[in-house]
């Protein structure tokens, strides 16, 4: 087993942000890790990264006990890789960029120029070799952060949600080069995503997380709250500015999902407040089979799927205001 993770505990400021008594990660595979804001995924993949120790419980890497201190750390620091959501380039060549791990590990410079170069045409990001790291967008700088960890050649990549801030044609480019990582070079992968629709397409093995636990079910838009009633009108209090209609018969902290398909989209010209009634963001749009997918900031998260025709008619784009209703029917509590 390339991980087995046993009564692992992530305990912060008291509070315990994963608790997982039993994880296990087959080697050659890709790993999908799903969960809503907040549920551990980051945490997760900073442990199973070597970045970070856990509070309590052990990790097994090839099945040996990871002591997270010492000389050792170091050598399981090059197997595997993280692949930061919004990496930091150095403000200096693309290819310097990716050399750098290199140089650290003292390499001639004609080994370092082929690996670079390999590292750099897996990505598509050849040509950019001489351009400033900090001049490129979100999409060619994840691309960038790729080559940097291929040239370490790891056996194991993790992503933190790789397209989560890059446009919708170098989120395609990314999620091919994940899949050839793992079809041509054999690699490990685990990518953390809030898109069951891309877990769906590139991942062979899910792992859902909610709370800091796995669980068993693929829900989207998980949210916790407090139910309460006014009248004869139902509600889930998410945040301080998130309130939700729900059906009636649930009273205090409950765990909701709303279905991204009953969220409906409102024309800017119909103003006016009412229950379930939100105005939010646009942050991300990702063409899937059924229709787009629209990730808004509502003040928290929430993905809606659209019919293909409903978009084409809307004018949403990234960063525009975006109106919306959510509707009891569309509310699960789980
Ligand atoms: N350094 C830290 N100190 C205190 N609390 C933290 C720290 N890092 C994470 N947390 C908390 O741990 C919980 C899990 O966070 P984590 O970032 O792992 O979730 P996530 O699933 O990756 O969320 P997102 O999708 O928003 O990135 C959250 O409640 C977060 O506030």
């Amino acid at each position: 087993m390339l991980y087995s993770l046993r009564n692992l505990r992530k305990i912060y400021s008291g509070r315990t942000v994963l608790d997982l008594p039993e994880l296990f990660i087959e080697k050659g595979k890709i790993y999908g890790l799903l969960g809503p804001n907040g549920s551990g995924k980051t945490t997760l993949l900073s442990i199973l990264s070597f970045l970070d120790a856990p509070s309590a419980g052990t990790v097994f890497f090839n099945d040996r006990p990871v002591s997270f201190s010492g000389k050792a750390l170091q050598a399981l620091r090059r197997q595997v890789v993280l692949v930061d959501q919004h990496p930091i380039l150095f403000s200096t060549s693309v290819y310097k960029n990716v050399e750098f791990g290199l140089k650290v590990r003292k390499l001639s410079t004609g080994k370092r120029r082929r690996i670079i170069e390999e590292s750099l045409d897996r990505v598509g990001m050849r040509g950019f070799a001489e351009a400033d790291g900090r001049g490129l967008s979100g999409g060619e700088t994840q691309r960038v952060a790729i080559a940097r960890a291929l040239a370490c050649s790891p056996d194991v990549i993790l992503f933190d949600e790789p397209t989560a801030s890059v446009d919708i044609s170098n989120q395609i480019a990314i999620e091919n080069i994940i899949r050839d990582l793992h079809d041509d070079a054999g690699i490990t992968v685990i990518l953390s995503t809030h898109n069951l629709f891309q877990a769906a397409k590139l991942a062979q093995e899910k792992i859902y997380l909610f709370e800091g636990r796995t669980s068993q079910a693929a829900y989207e838009n998980i949210f916790s709250g407090e139910a309460f009633s006014e009248g004869q009108n139902h509600f889930c209090r998410i945040s301080e500015k998130v309130t939700i209609p729900i059906r009636p018969g649930h009273r205090e902290r409950i765990k909701v999902a709303l279905n991204p398909g009953s969220v409906k989209l409102l024309p800017d010209t119909e103003k006016g407040e009412g229950a379930g009634i939100f105005e939010g963001r646009v942050i991300q749009l990702t063409q899937e089979k059924k229709g787009v997918r629209v990730l808004t900031d509502i003040g928290i998260p929430l993905s809606i799927l659209l019919k293909n025709r409903e978009y084409s008619l809307s004018d949403l784009r990234v960063g525009n205001p975006v109106r919306i209703q959510v509707f009891d029917y569309g509310v699960e509590v789980i």
